[in-house]
């Protein structure tokens, strides 16, 4: 199996150059060729015969700005690198990371369907790290091992959108209402803390490539059978009416998504936090749909 990983310089290096994360993979996949590409010129033929191309290529933050303070930046970056997937590498899986997530995914939707290979099961926006940050926030509050912990974190990758659900935490621990909306802003706002200590040198580089070679090596694990094989991302679904896409817990096979889940029973409080980020999320996937096809 041939895996573009991730394809920009630095970016490329932070996800496989990492010797741990790149042994993991050729472990799990003994036929795994880790490619990258030196430029433009070379990205066809490195994406040629790709079953998983991991895209993080674009422009971060800078303290003060939104992620959709970089549509205009990223949303040609992805819309050219996606075109180059559908004409070279078009039964691919692709793992979007550039932000902002929530209009990139579609905007590749988008494309993919204007040249004729558009699978939604081939198409995923990494939502991993939030769940990555309220893994360990919840279990640095409550002392359980993070290991064995388990927070579903659905929505989107912004702000509000990013809806983890404690109520549905395991190991189950009870804890006070401020506490529960402390560990929910912390983990919302995870980028942005990073961003501004980082202080206009970038966003979360190094815990988005550990965040992305686990979910890259699901969806490898998925590809070559392995039987449930299960992680979030923000993918097309119908989970929640009038969204074409959302992220909850999706399964994955050896041909993309093979299942989505349901979020299961939410608080009044988690309720009412989805209810209040749809508006967001729909505008988010409309500004995306709208730049693929050329209106905006
Ligand atoms: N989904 C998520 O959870 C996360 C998403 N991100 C996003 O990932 C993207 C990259 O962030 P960082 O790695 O921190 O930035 P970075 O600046 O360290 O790396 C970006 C890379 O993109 C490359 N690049 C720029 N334009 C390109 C193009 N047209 N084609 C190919 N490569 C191109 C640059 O050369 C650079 O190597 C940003 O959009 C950021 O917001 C970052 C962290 C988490
Ligand atoms: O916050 C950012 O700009 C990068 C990102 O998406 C994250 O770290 O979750």
């Amino acid at each position: 199996m041939k895996i573009n990983p991730a394809v920009t310089q630095l970016s490329l290096y932070d996800i496989v150059g990492t010797p741990g994360v790149a042994a993991d993979i050729s472990h799990i996949n003994s036929k795994a060729k880790v490619q990258g590409f030196a430029g433009p010129e070379s990205l066809g033929e490195a994406l040629k015969g790709c079953h998983l191309v991991i895209i993080p290529a674009g422009l971060p933050r800078k303290p003060g700005m939104t992620r959709d303070d970089l549509f205009k930046a990223n949303a040609s970056i992805v819309r050219d690198l996606i075109k180059a997937c559908g004409e070279h590498c078009p039964k691919a899986v692709l793992n979007i990371i550039s932000n902002p997530v929530n209009s990139t995914v579609p905007i590749a939707a988008e494309i993919l369907k204007d040249m004729g290979v558009y699978d939604k099961n081939k198409l995923m926006g990494v939502t991993t790290l939030d769940v990555v940050r309220a893994r360990t926030f919840y279990a640095e509050k409550t002392g359980a091992p993070v290991a064995d912990v388990d927070v579903p974190v659905i929505g989107g990758h912004a702000g509000q959108t990013i809806l983890p659900l404690f109520s549905q935490a395991s190991p189950g621990h009870s804890m006070p209402e401020d506490v529960i909306a402390a560990l929910t802003q912390r983990t919302q706002d995870g980028g942005t803390e990073v961003v501004q200590a980082k202080a206009g040198k970038g966003s979360a580089t190094l815990s988005m490539a550990y965040a992305g070679a686990l979910f890259a090596d699901a969806c490898l694990r998925g590809l070559n059978g392995e039987p449930n094989v299960k992680e979030y991302a923000y993918v097309q679904s119908n989970v929640v009416s009038g969204l074409s896409f959302f992220s909850t817990k999706v399964k994955l096979g050896p041909e993309g998504i093979a299942g989505i889940s349901e979020y299961g029973t939410l608080n009044s409080v988690e309720q009412k936090a989805l209810d209040a980020c749809v508006p967001e999320l729909k505008s988010s996937i409309e500004k995306g749909v709208a730049f693929a096809q050329g209106k905006v």
